[in-house]
């Protein structure tokens, strides 16, 4: 397996995750009035870590990935934030995910700061045994960062609660003590929390439900597309089709389906258990990829990666409101598009908030060695995400802009006023 090409945020041109987080800060700075000083603050990784990942290949070659462990901003708390495997994973975009965990992490009020890790492979292409290699190997090069008081991991794209096992013994083995606080996402046998795994989904589900509410559209009955049918774009897609809404198509990486009368989404479910992805599916009809973002539907949900809703697909988009399960799926020129033509944007630093929360939930059950119940769980985390989304809103009508500008404001007020009241270390 051959070491990946230079990533494309090497070319200037290249307006990347990273471009889009820095406009955003462009956008929220007027409003933060005297804290607004600190702002430049937030356009810099406060610690960058690039790690060479070599593993021994089954077939008994060397391969060399690199890894990345980004903390963008502790003002407020530890480093908090997923690892992601992905063949096209970036410096430059695991700095932009980290900066978005800042702002997720403040915008909900959980005491952390922003950080995000990756490696650059592509996991389908490995054998469990070198899976676990990579893994293993990431962890101890990261090792020098993270610690459950530092910086607390957790899954992410093409990242799962198995993969978390393996960080957590390999953090532990290193450091001679078992560690349940280093990561969440963990397995319930190691740690983990209930409701975790569906956490993100379900949170996207509750912020949908608070839009629809506020936006005129019935979620009962409503029609629903989703990019993504993965951890979070499967969860919400299973909620929103025991809800009453009719989730109308799906996209994954193999291709789209549609069907104008709704797709019976644990049908879906167990065709995806048997194939590679939705594509195949017998009770929906495929269609091309590119008319996917041209579907009649009054919800749509990214949830899968960055960038895939741009000047280029905006102007085609039917639906009243946008869900942000992924991390940074709308270009700044696809916001002004969409806020332009009326559509509401729930912006992903507080749609897709829900699965940090439940690791919060995670790592204080560890701290306390104390377990809640699965209602417990998903009880709190309906609360705090309904007043989240309702803080934000009041924020947006003060203020007169995009939810997205709204949660940056709540937000980076939030980071900037730790920041100031403690100083800097002369
Ligand atoms: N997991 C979590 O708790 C959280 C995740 N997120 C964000 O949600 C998004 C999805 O993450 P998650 O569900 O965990 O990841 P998964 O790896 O579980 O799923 C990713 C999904 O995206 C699909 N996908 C990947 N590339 C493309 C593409 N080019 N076109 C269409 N579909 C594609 C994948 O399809 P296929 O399987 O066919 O490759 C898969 O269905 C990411 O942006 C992530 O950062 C945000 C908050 C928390
Ligand atoms: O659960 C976590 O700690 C982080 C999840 C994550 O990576 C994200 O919200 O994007």
């Amino acid at each position: 397996m051959a070491t990946h090409d230079l990533p494309s945020y090497l070319d200037p041109n290249h307006l990347g995750p990273w471009g889009t987080y820095l406009q955003q800060v462009d956008r929220v700075t007027p409003y933060l009035g005297p804290l607004a000083r600190w702002a430049e603050t937030l356009k810099r990784p406060k610690r960058t870590l690039i790690v060479d990942v070599p593993i021994e290949l089954d077939n008994g070659e060397i391969a060399h990935f690199e890894g990345y462990r980004v903390q963008h901003n502790t003002s407020r708390g530890p480093g908090k934030g997923g690892v992601r495997f992905h063949q096209d994973v970036t410096l430059a975009e695991v700095m932009a995910l980290s900066a978005w965990m800042s702002i997720k992490n403040a915008a909900i009020n959980l005491p952390y700061g922003g950080a995000k890790g990756g490696v650059r492979v592509d996991p389908r292409q490995l054998s469990r045994g070198e899976l676990e290699r990579i893994t293993r190997r990431y962890t101890s090069e990261i090792g020098i960062i993270i610690g459950p008081t530092k910086d607390i991991p957790a899954p992410d794209v093409n990242t799962n609660a198995q993969i978390m096992a393996w960080m957590m013994d390999t953090y532990s083995m290193n450091e001679g003590s078992t560690a349940t606080g280093v990561v969440t996402g963990k397995p319930i046998s190691l740690g983990g929390s209930l409701g975790r795994t569906e956490a993100t989904g379900r949170g996207v589900f509750v912020a949908a439900g608070e839009a629809a509410l506020r936006h005129g559209v019935n979620l009962r009955g409503s029609r629903v597309s989703i990019q993504g049918f993965g951890n979070v774009g499967s969860t919400a897609a299973r909620l929103f089709h025991e809800a009453g809404a009719k989730v109308v198509a799906v996209q994954d990486h193999t291709g789209s389906i549609h069907c104008d009368a709704g797709i019976d989404i644990h049908d879906l479910l167990s065709h995806t258990q048997s194939h590679d992805g939705v594509a195949g599916y017998g009770a929906a009809d495929a269609v091309d990829n590119a008319d996917f973002w041209r579907l009649d539907c009054d919800i749509l949900v990214p949830a899968a990666l960055e960038s895939q809703i741009t000047a280029a697909n905006a102007g085609d988009i039917k639906a009243r409101i946008v869900v942000e399960g992924a991390n940074g799926p709308t270009t700044p020129g696809a916001d002004d598009i969409l806020t332009e033509r009326g559509v509401l944007i729930v912006p992903d630093v507080l749609a897709n908030a829900g699965g940090v929360t439940v690791s919060y939930f995670e790592w204080v059950q560890d701290f306390s060695s104390f377990f809640w119940s699965e209602d417990e769980i998903n009880q709190r985390l309906e609360r705090i995400m309904r007043e989240a989304f309702a803080a934000v809103w009041q924020v947006a009508a003060d203020n007169k802009v995009s939810l997205r500008t709204a949660a940056f404001i709540v937000a980076c007020t939030r980071i900037l006023q730790a920041r100031e009241v403690r100083g800097l270390y002369p």
